[in-house]
């Protein structure tokens, strides 16, 4: 916490800059990173620059102080979007989602375990079980599917290689009570393939560095990875001290999340048959091909629970369906076998990945939820998905992910725009349209139903016959042509940055970007031949089996060919935008300051780059071209109050609004703004500019001016307590209460005018104290209390307080807050009916009182014809 205090440096909102230029978004958000602030808003946006260090920003203490707070109450903040985010949830059972965006290494991941984390410290303050293990278990995942879909890239030692959206159910207290994780596309050609510098996902590593000897021997694994052929390019880079804590920690994780002992050992045996397969080699006598040594395979074999035959089979020969239904075998040529063990492979993995989410979701799922008895289940939905990728080599991932962002970000700007609208209308707003650049042009080129890049890709794969990249790449240059987003070396001849025939770029809303179209339409196939989907089907290890489902279909039943990668991936990514879209949406746009991974070094071009096709300037000219600003009316009043000439005492407000207009009246902004419903909106920043620096101006006084104010008021308040308290025990020793002073004043402590409470038990005469004694119920709308004083009041006295007591119930007409039940209520007028002693003047107000009301009629009427 000790990093957010004191001063502010720079506009702690890049809605509040003079002038919306790059220029002084840049010197803001540089100025900020360099005195250690990170986070900055556009609205309720955060914009994170990752600091490359840990900070001491995340602790209790500033748990504690973001808790329940308004965002402009504190300095900007993760927790303050997930407070938020929350709140929303749990008082306007919303659904809503914190959407994390920002390029590989700009700290999304960091960014969605903080966000969790704050959840889980926010929430179940009563600790129960169930809720606490909820909680457990999603913050355990994180640290299993890091191991698994997570690898050392050159941008991150600890990337993300997949998409990760996570749904957390909360029931109608606010706690947590499950939850659903969903991943999407991961890089699983890693497998089989790093680029230079590069590792395989870490949980090989973890492995081979962490396994214990007898793990290993068990597997058949040397401890090297530089034996294998999947990990040898991380060998060197490997940091095994690190890899072998972590391995440590997956596998108490594991267990913490319920995998049993037999599905952990399967996940680890998976992985050693996969390093296995990799050292698979062929060979080929010109007829037919063979596997170099069966060692491997043996081991293989043994470690998926299949015989050593059906293996060496999957690898050497796929069975294909002739026209007449017949169904042969056919060998591999040496290519066809190395593509199918690496396919393989990179399946295994695959499958594993998704079995290893499931099996955490089937942990976490909402089970046993009855809507009627639990209320609404509500959702908190956290995104933490790649950015946009511009490399100098660009592939089918790329184009992917590319793609995933477009939607993203036009989700991005129709929400920011919708919600603007949504509330504007709400209130009452006239609202004006801002021109913004819509970029479902770009999204329409990519999925389009028949004319998109990804049907081009899909027919060429359905295309019966040798369709090469290159063929793909013609057909997508006379089908898209025309369009302004996409174009080739063949459509600009004069553009010698792409080669002909190999590249095509699509100007993206984040930038240009070269595609090589190498490799498109076998990674869009992602073929994987039956026999290995069949293979590990018919597997004994029942874990391995459940990764796969389809491979009980046999080759003639395998009509319908599978949805290519491209389409599988462009549903997963309308079904997460449809997804987001019906929530209520927050943003945290993360920057990665430099690629040194340094904390102090600011790379402006790269900076700005990032800026730019993150959409920043533009989320900030919408946030300001409307109303840069606008809250409750109670909120301005109690944020601006000091900066104006004239004091209200508190009754003569006529209401919220009027005050804050006579503010904004007596500043000169009244042109400035525009009264909503509940909400004053303030279109320049600039207004709202003065108004901070006049409070920040006047806070070092009102300081001063308040700790005077608050020393005399806390010693008036003791004393007036002391007081009170005193008053409370002689009217307890007059009708011989025993009551101890601390007693006295641990019962009362929550009492609100303990000084009211004094008076009331000074017991004045009826008529005249009666409204007096009405305002004064503290002590009898305890029952206890009541029952106490009555019990051990002299008779005498008694009839007097009973007859106050029973006018008193009528009076109040709020007879359950007395804590008494109706046939005390009668009993006391019995009492004071049967009393010589009860005062005319009583009498006359028992006769008022009667008229009231219907139950005051019934109350009094008995009581008072006799005592007439
Ligand atoms: N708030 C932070 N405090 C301290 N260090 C951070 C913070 N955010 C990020 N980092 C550092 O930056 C590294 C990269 O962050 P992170 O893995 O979250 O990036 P990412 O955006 O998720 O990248 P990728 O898309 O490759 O997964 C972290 O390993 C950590 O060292």
């Amino acid at each position: 916490m000790a990093e957010l205090e004191g001063l502010e440096f720079g506009k702690s909102d890049f809605v509040l800059l003079d002038e919306v230029t790059m220029e002084q978004f840049m010197d803001n958000l540089k100025l900020r990173f360099e005195k250690g602030r990170i986070y900055t808003y556009i609205g309720e946006v955060v914009v994170s620059v990752n600091p490359y260090r840990q900070m001491d920003i995340y602790g209790k203490d500033t748990i504690d102080a973001y808790r329940g707070r308004e965002l402009y109450e504190n300095p900007p903040h993760l927790y303050a979007v997930s407070d938020a985010a929350y709140k929303a949830m749990k008082r306007r059972a919303k659904d809503t989602c914190i959407v994390i965006s920002g390029e590989s290494g700009a700290g999304k991941t960091e960014a969605s375990k903080y966000i969790m984390q704050y959840i889980a410290a926010i929430t179940n303050p009563n600790q129960r079980v169930e809720v606490e293990s909820v909680k457990n278990v999603l913050l355990k995942s994180n640290c299993v599917l890091e191991a698994f879909g997570n690898a050392k890239t050159n941008r991150n030692d600890n990337s993300s290689r997949f998409g990760k959206y996570m749904d957390i159910n909360f029931n109608f207290n606010g706690d947590p009570t499950g939850g659903n994780i969903n991943n999407y596309l991961l890089e699983k050609s890693r497998v089989v393939q790093q680029q230079d510098g590069e590792r395989n996902f870490h949980s090989f590593y973890q492995l081979l560095h962490g396994g214990s000897d007898e793990m290993l021997g068990s597997f058949h694994l040397q401890r090297d990875p530089a034996l294998y052929t999947y990990t040898k390019e991380g060998a060197a880079t490997a940091t095994s001290n690190n890899d072998r804590s972590s391995h440590k920690a997956v596998m108490s994780a594991l267990e913490a999340i319920g995998f049993s002992q037999e599905e952990i050992t399967s996940i680890y045996q998976v992985l050693a048959a996969i390093l296995l397969l990799g050292n698979v080699q062929f060979e080929s006598d010109g007829e037919s091909v063979q596997i170099v040594g069966l060692e491997a395979v043996n081991h293989i074999s043994e470690l998926i629970a299949s015989d050593v035959d059906s293996v060496c089979k999957s690898l050497l020969f796929r069975t294909v369906a002739t026209g007449g239904g017949e169904v042969i075998e056919k060998g591999h040529t040496e290519q066809d076998a190395c593509f199918g063990c690496s396919a393989f492979a990179k399946a295994l993995y695959e499958r594993l990945f998704g079995w290893i989410v499931n099996r955490i979701n089937s942990v976490i799922e909402v089970k046993d939820y009855n809507p009627v008895l639990h209320g609404k289940n509500t959702v908190i939905g956290v995104l933490d998905i790649y950015g946009f990728e511009i490399f100098d080599n660009n592939s089918f991932e790329q184009f992917c992910i590319n793609y995933c962002n477009e939607k993203l970000q036009q989700l991005f700007i129709e929400l920011i725009l919708r919600q603007e609208q949504g509330e504007y209308q709400r209130e009452g707003i006239t609202w004006q349209h801002i021109d913004y650049f819509n970029n479902q042009i770009i999204v329409d080129l990519v999925e389009q139903p028949h004319k998109g890049i990804i049907s081009i890709l899909d027919e060429a794969c359905l295309t019966v016959g040798k369709v090469t990249d290159t063929v793909c790449l013609e057909s997508m240059d006379t089908k898209l042509a025309q369009h302004p987003h996409y174009t080739s070396r063949k459509l600009s001849p004069t553009d010698k940055t792409m080669d002909f025939q190999k590249q095509f770029r699509i100007r993206h809303y984040a930038g240009d970007v070269t595609y090589s179209v190498e490799g498109f339409l076998d990674k869009n196939k992602d073929l994987l031949f039956q026999d290995f989907k069949r293979l590990m089907y018919n597997s004994a290890n029942p874990v391995m089996k459940e990764m796969w489902p389809d491979g009980q279909l046999s080759i003639t039943e395998v009509t319908k060919r599978p949805l290519t990668a491209a389409t599988l991936f462009k549903n997963s990514i309308v079904a997460l935008v449809d997804k987001l879209g019906c929530k209520e949406p927050y943003y945290v746009r993360c920057i990665k300051p430099n690629e040194m991974k340094s904390q102090v070094l600011f790379d402006d071009a790269r900076c700005q780059h990032q800026v730019a096709y993150l959409g920043l300037m533009e989320n900030v000219m919408v946030r300001r071209a409307g109303f840069a600003y606008r809250q409750h009316y109670a909120r301005v009043l109690q944020r601006y109050k000091m900066t104006c000439e004239y004091t209200w005492p508190n009754h003569l407000m006529a209401s919220d609004r009027e005050a804050v207009e006579a503010i904004i009246t007596q500043h000169g902004f009244q042109d400035d703004v525009a009264y909503g419903h509940t909400k004053l909106f303030v279109r320049s920043p600039r207004s709202l500019y003065t108004l901070e620096q006049e409070r920040a101006a006047l806070i070092p006084i009102l300081v001063l001016f308040l700790q005077k104010v608050w020393r005399g008021a806390l010693a008036r308040r003791r004393c007036r307590r002391m007081r009170a308290i005193y008053a409370i025990m002689g009217c307890f020793k007059r009708y011989k209460v025993k009551a101890h002073f601390r007693e006295v004043e641990r019962r009362f402590t929550n009492v609100r005018t303990m000084a009211d409470y004094g008076r009331s038990v000074e017991w004045p005469t009826p008529p005249a104290a009666l409204s007096q004694f009405h305002n004064n119920t503290v002590m009898l709308h305890r029952r206890w209390w009541a029952r106490q004083i009555v019990k051990n009041i002299p008779p005498s006295d008694m009839l007097e307080v009973r007859a106050k007591v029973a006018a008193l119930t009528a009076l109040s007409g709020e007879r359950k807050d007395w804590g008494v039940s109706r046939a005390w209520e009668r009993d006391y007028l019995a009492n004071v009916r049967d009393c010589p002693q009860t005062s005319a003047a009583f009498i006359r107000v028992s006769k008022e009182l009667r008229n009231r009301d219907e139950h005051n009629q019934v109350l009094f009427s008995g009581f008072l014809s006799e005592g007439e």
